[in-house]
């Protein structure tokens, strides 16, 4: 309808999900458990080693305009030598489990605008609901079905983080798309502030935030008059999010200001593709992690990760495209380049010899197991054969030296046809699932 994704209410459809949950091992569960304050922690140091994330986007700075940008407000930060006392960190570690090796294997690692926390909360609602109306016909028991903390954590780090900025009269500013189709799955979150914590949100899009933005000399960031303890992005991780300068002005202003940014530009250059594939190479997980466990559990999680400049893994990619997946440094889903299309884009840029590969990186493409689902869109449903990637948020809050949140806080499941390379809900690909543990 014509203002929906506008105003709220209008135009109103549901968000795609499965008609049942999963079965998902109890083993990947807790390996994925355990795993999140790992990731947290990792996540954390490499956003300290400043040169260590110019050094390593330093090629795809030269080719790639939006991660360049991104860069220049980084290195800015660090001109300036802006310490961000206080770190929120709100993350998703995305899996599959490899029908090959039964291995639980890292898709990547969301830093920014880790989205679907509200509405994974009420698939697993739902589906305890339908289990227990058709008990009798499904023979499922409701209580197996696992419950979904998502809403109730990320609220929590958000409303400690907003404490310890220690203004009674600050708000939390949600940095959102002008045209935002999820607005439900945010609304679940700061409606939880306001009800648990009695914390105020603003929503605003990059644009807004420049109009109406200004910073007090103490670097206080306030909006209408309105001092912000936190900004939660919600927007701003793709090149669509900075239809023109304006937003790279509001983008720049937040990050000088000392509001708490959730993510701080540098926590979301740590999410980019080009760093998970730096973090797979030989010893690099030493320079971040100190105990020799962790390092192992970490790195067995590992998919094959390359860059293009590694001759012999081009070659077997455009001999058998269907095994990789090409992934460009973007976020939001519909990115990354499959089958055919990898193969000519490989043949493309081995053929101009330009330093444009230093854009992309190679990834094992992972091929999870197969079931039979309900998937249900638009009111209609249909049945398919399935995959699916599990997510587990992570929060992880920090004061100067003080760890005071490094949690999991939820999951994330997504359905999709197995036909289908591409995933993403936004994207229009998979569905919202929840999962019951065998
Ligand atoms: N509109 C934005 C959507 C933000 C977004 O797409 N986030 C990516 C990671 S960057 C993500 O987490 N995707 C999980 C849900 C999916 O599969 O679409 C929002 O509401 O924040
Ligand atoms: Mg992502």
């Amino acid at each position: 309808m014509q203002r929906s994704r506008k105003a709220p209410g209008v135009g109103l459809l549901h968000a795609p999900f499965a008609l049942l949950p999963m079965s998902f091992p109890k083993v990947y569960w807790e390996q994925a458990l355990e795993l999140a304050p790992l990731f947290n922690e990792l996540v954390h140091r490499v956003s300290l080693d400043g040169d260590f994330l110019q050094q390593t986007l330093a090629r795809t700075k030269e080719v790639d305009p939006f991660t360049r940008r991104l860069l220049d407000i980084h290195s800015k930060m660090m001109e300036l030598n802006k310490k961000e006392d206080i770190q929120l960190g709100l993350t998703r570690s995305d899996y599959m489990v490899d029908g090959a090796t039964d291995k639980l294997l890292q898709v990547e690692l969301n830093t920014i605008s880790t989205s679907s926390n509200g509405l994974a909360c009420g698939v697993s609602e739902l589906h305890r609901n339908l289990i227990r109306h058709h008990e009798r016909e499904l023979g499922l028991d409701p209580a197996s079905v696992v419950g979904n903390t998502a809403i109730t954590q990320h609220a929590e780090a958000l409303a400690t983080a907003w404490a310890e900025y220690n203004n009674q009269s600050a708000v939390v500013l949600v940095v959102v798309q002008a045209e935002e189709r999820y607005m439900y799955d945010q609304y679940w979150i700061t409606v939880a502030l306001r009800e648990m914590y009695g914390v105020t949100t603003i929503r605003k899009t990059m644009a807004e935030i420049e109009a109406e933005g200004d910073l007090r000399p103490d670097g206080t960031l306030v909006i209408n008059g309105r001092p912000v303890a936190v900004v939660y992005f919600r927007a701003g991780y793709s090149p669509a999010d900075y239809p023109s300068e304006a937003e790279w002005r509001a983008r720049l202003l937040i990050e000088r200001s000392s509001s708490i940014k959730c993510p701080s530009i540098a926590h979301h250059l740590v999410g980019t593709k080009k760093i998970q594939q730096e973090l797979a190479k030989e010893k690099v997980l030493e320079r971040f992690l100190d105990n020799k466990s962790d390092i192992e559990n970490v790195r067995k999680c590992f998919a094959g990760l390359w860059s293009l400049e590694t001759d012999n893994i081009v070659n077997s990619a455009i001999e058998s495209p269907e095994l990789f997946v090409l992934k460009p440094q973007r976020e939001g889903g519909g990115n990354n380049i499959y089958g055919d299309n990898l193969r000519e884009t490989l043949i493309r840029l081995r053929k101009d010899g330009s330093n444009e590969i230093a854009a992309y990186i190679l990834m094992q493409r992972i091929f999870p197991p197969t079931s039979p689902s309900y998937l249900v869109r638009e009111g209609t449903f249909v049945r398919d054969n399935v995959v699916s990637e599990f997510g587990i948020f992570g929060a992880y809050l920090r004061n100067k030296d003080k760890v005071i949140i490094n949690d999991q806080c939820g999951y994330l499941l997504r359905t999709k046809a197995a036909s289908l390379n591409e995933g993403g809900v936004v994207a229009g690909y998979a569905f919202l699932n929840s999962i019951f543990l065998t």
